[in-house]
């Protein structure tokens, strides 16, 4: 077991290449498998999730070959096996698995999925979609059971805006018999790029990007090429380092329209940010000023980003007010960042920030996968040394980090943990 060490105050200097979608390549995976020949994906993130699938892919009988520079999946010879338990729960997203064998084999048995704990993460407008397609869905002993004599068309309105519900029932629909509109659908890009890729594959979809998505069943699909979009998350988290340290920091790969909400921010704040076709440059300054935000579904400002954000203001001068109305309960960062000395208190849904603040380096806990960001960030700007445990979680999203803050200057390594140490973890 690994802890990530860094020494903070080295002002950060040079271009950082974003990688593709996490939340984009955990459904492209699944998506594939519903083709009938082998599908290409290039530009995957080298990250946990990403390999976990492809795991869970060869489990079921697919191949999964991954390179850094593309995938290839072939799905030929899967078969629909149980998935009830192992590593459908290290990751959200393995309940895209649901969508993908009830739309190929029109039955699944897929556990329920793991991923961050953030507060409650129903999956109740999943079931509804796939129960409004003909399936009977059952809970049992912690697994979902679909089966369907066939799927047909429906129009489904989601009571709630929710990404993995919108995708999931695009899955099961592409090969249903007729139409299907999603109503009230999620608008996030990776629904765009996964809606690019079913296209490619032979899929007929109309209005993904929009809140109403009509999707026209085909009898088969067949494999394709496909180039992931970069994620947005972690260009978004870079920026945050280069509004926190950056001398000057070019964020390469990106696709600036995805982050108006974070930009907007940031600009209020004082930081320097300027956009072109594919790159967002990130400067830092001596005073920052300290803004409220309100987390909100696509295009608006992304919970993913609120941890790590959380962390930027603590260097504003002010009160600022981060409010999260996706998730209840994902502010775990914060007790975390207390201990490096930030001036933050949680009020119901509401982390409150006063700043400035000289953090402390410390050693510190990542208890999910942006409240590692959080602490990253933090540890950047720290004096003295920040150890962070819980590596597992920052793995799941973000690819070669220490490689790319080491390329801007940062003084940031891995380090094995002692047998005591790794015992303390576990005690606390
Ligand atoms: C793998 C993946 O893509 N993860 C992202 C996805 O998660 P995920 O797809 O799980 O998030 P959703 O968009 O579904 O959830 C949004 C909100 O809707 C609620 N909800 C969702 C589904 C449902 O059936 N019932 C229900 O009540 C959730 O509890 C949450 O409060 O979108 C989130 C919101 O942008 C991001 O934080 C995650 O990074
Ligand atoms: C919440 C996240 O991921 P997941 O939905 O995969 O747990 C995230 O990427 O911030």
């Amino acid at each position: 077991m690994e802890k990530l060490k860094i020494v903070g105050g080295d002002l950060l200097q040079g271009s950082v290449r974003i990688s593709g979608a996490k939340n984009s390549a955990v459904a492209l995976i699944p998506a594939a498998i519903l083709a009938n020949s082998p599908v290409v994906i290039e530009g995957l993130p080298n990250i946990s999730d990403v390999h976990v699938l492809g795991q869970l892919i060869e489990e079921i009988g697919g191949a999964f070959h991954f390179d850094e520079n593309e995938v290839v999946i072939d799905p030929s010879h899967i078969v629909s096996m149980p998935l009830p338990n192992g590593k459908v729960k290290k990751l959200r997203a393995s309940y895209y698995l649901m969508g993908a064998m009830l739309g190929r084999f029109k039955k699944a048995v897929i556990g329920l999925p793991g991923g961050c704990h953030l507060g409650p993460r129903p999956i109740d407008q999943h079931i509804k979609g796939f129960e409004a397609l003909g399936a009977k869905v059952t809970n049992e002993q912690g697994a979902i059971y679909l089966r369907a004599e066939e799927l047909r068309g429906a129009r489904i309105y989601l009571d709630v805006v929710s990404v993995g519900a919108t995708i999931n029932i695009m899955l099961a629909a592409v090969l249903a018999k007729g139409r299907t509109i999603i109503e009230n659908a999620a608008k996030e890009p990776e629904i765009i790029d996964v809606a690019t890729l079913l296209t490619n594959m032979g899929a007929r979809i109309k209005g993904a990007g929009t809140d109403v998505i009509r999707i026209d069943g085909v009898e088969q699909l067949h494999g394709c090429r496909h180039s992931i979009i970069p994620d947005r998350i972690e260009a978004g988290t870079y920026m945050i380092i280069g509004a926190a340290m950056g001398k000057e920091m070019i964020i390469d790969n990106v696709i600036p329209q995805h982050l108006e909400a974070v930009i907007a921010k940031m600009r209020e704040m004082g930081v320097v940010v300027e956009t072109s076709d594919d790159q967002i440059f990130v400067a830092t300054k001596e005073h920052l000023r300290a803004v409220d935000i309100k987390t909100l579904v696509y295009p608006g400002f992304p919970t993913d980003l609120q941890q790590p954000f959380t962390s930027l203001l603590t260097k504003a001068s002010g009160t600022s007010i981060v409010t999260d109305t996706i998730y209840s309960a994902r502010f775990k960062h914060i007790d975390e960042l207390r201990r490096m000395n930030a001036n933050v208190k949680v009020e119901g849904r509401s982390a409150i920030i006063t700043g400035p603040s000289r953090l402390q380096g410390a050693k510190v806990r990542a208890t999910d996968l942006r409240a590692g960001a959080a602490l990253v960030v933090a540890g950047l700007m720290a004096e003295g040394i920040t150890e962070i445990t819980g590596l597992e979680h920052i793995d799941r999203g973000y690819s070669n980090l220490v490689d790319k803050l080491a390329n801007l200057g940062a003084t940031i390594w891995r380090e094995q943990m002692t047998e005591q140490e790794i015992e303390q973890l576990k005690n606390t």
